[in-house]
């Protein structure tokens, strides 16, 4: 049994796979780390290998407390990925966008494809029918999105995520709700007809904490799959065994 590890810059989700099945999913956050780590390992006890993709601020020394019962591994740039990394700067490319990849590699083999990740940031990464990994984009996320209009500005309030009622905003809150949430619908829906420009054929696989929000609202035909990190994570740590 595997307990794999996706530390993103808002959450932690960890899930439990006996294979390929994925038995059971958390998310917490870091000063909850230890605590959710010691309540799952006490739940399944077979867990013999833990997996962390981590891009937040959490390094090994926050696992040292399992050191000694559990095989623990972080994956870095340097393992091996089932792609050519293409990326002009592939030490800075986020270990979770690599990860990404290699899942769209594993789940989609032979044809194009373009991974949206709606966490923290929107990641867009493209890969190839000839598996090589091109890059992509990174802008900010929904919940971002929301914090910076605030944030940065003296009047404009701090709202949560709703679903704007319409395109013409006619006050100060339905004028962010539009501009935040139609405004990254176009802006995902524009990345996916320029993309097509280019590649007649790609599937789009879409994933991260704002999946289900955002996958109805989008014009094109989608994969939406929360758990596709998690799932590639662990598809991950088998390639690298088999390849190590
Ligand atoms: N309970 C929650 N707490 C924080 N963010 C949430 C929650 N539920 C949904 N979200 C959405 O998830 C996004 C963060 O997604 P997530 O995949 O967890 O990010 P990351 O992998 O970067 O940590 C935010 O933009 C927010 O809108
Ligand atoms: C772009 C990211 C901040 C996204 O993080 P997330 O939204 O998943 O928390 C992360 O993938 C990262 O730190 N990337 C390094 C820069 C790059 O990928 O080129
Ligand atoms: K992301």
């Amino acid at each position: 049994m595997i307990l794999v590890v996706d530390v993103g810059n808002t959450r932690i989700k960890a899930a439990v796979f006996e294979g390929a099945i994925l038995l059971e999913i958390f998310v917490f956050t870091k000063i909850e780390l230890e605590k959710n780590i010691k309540n799952i390992l006490k739940k399944f006890q077979k867990v013999a290998h833990l997996v962390v993709s981590s891009v937040g601020d959490v390094e090994k020394q926050s696992f040292l407390a399992f050191d000694s019962v559990l095989n623990i591994s972080f994956v870095t740039n340097d393992d091996p990925f089932p792609f050519q990394n293409k990326y002009s700067t592939p030490k800075t490319l986020g270990i979770d966008r690599m990860v990404l990849a290699a899942g769209a590699v594993f789940q989609f083999p032979n044809q194009n494809r373009l991974v949206i990740d709606a966490g923290t940031c929107i990641t867009y990464d493209f890969i190839d029918d000839q598996n090589n990994y091109l890059g992509g984009a990174i802008t900010p996320g929904l919940r971002l999105r929301y914090e910076s209009l605030h944030n940065n500005t003296a009047k404009l309030p701090l709202l949560a995520l709703e679903s704007p009622k319409e395109l013409i905003g006619n006050s100060t809150s339905n004028s962010i709700h539009s501009g935040v949430v139609n405004g990254l619908v176009y802006e995902i829906d524009g990345f996916i007809t320029e993309y097509s420009t280019r590649y007649s054929n790609f599937i789009i696989i879409l994933t991260g904490g704002d999946t289900d929000f955002l996958a109805k609202r989008l014009k094109n035909t989608i994969f939406a799959n929360s758990n596709f990190l998690m799932e590639s994570l662990n598809q991950t740590f088998q390639y690298k065994i088999k390849n190590d």
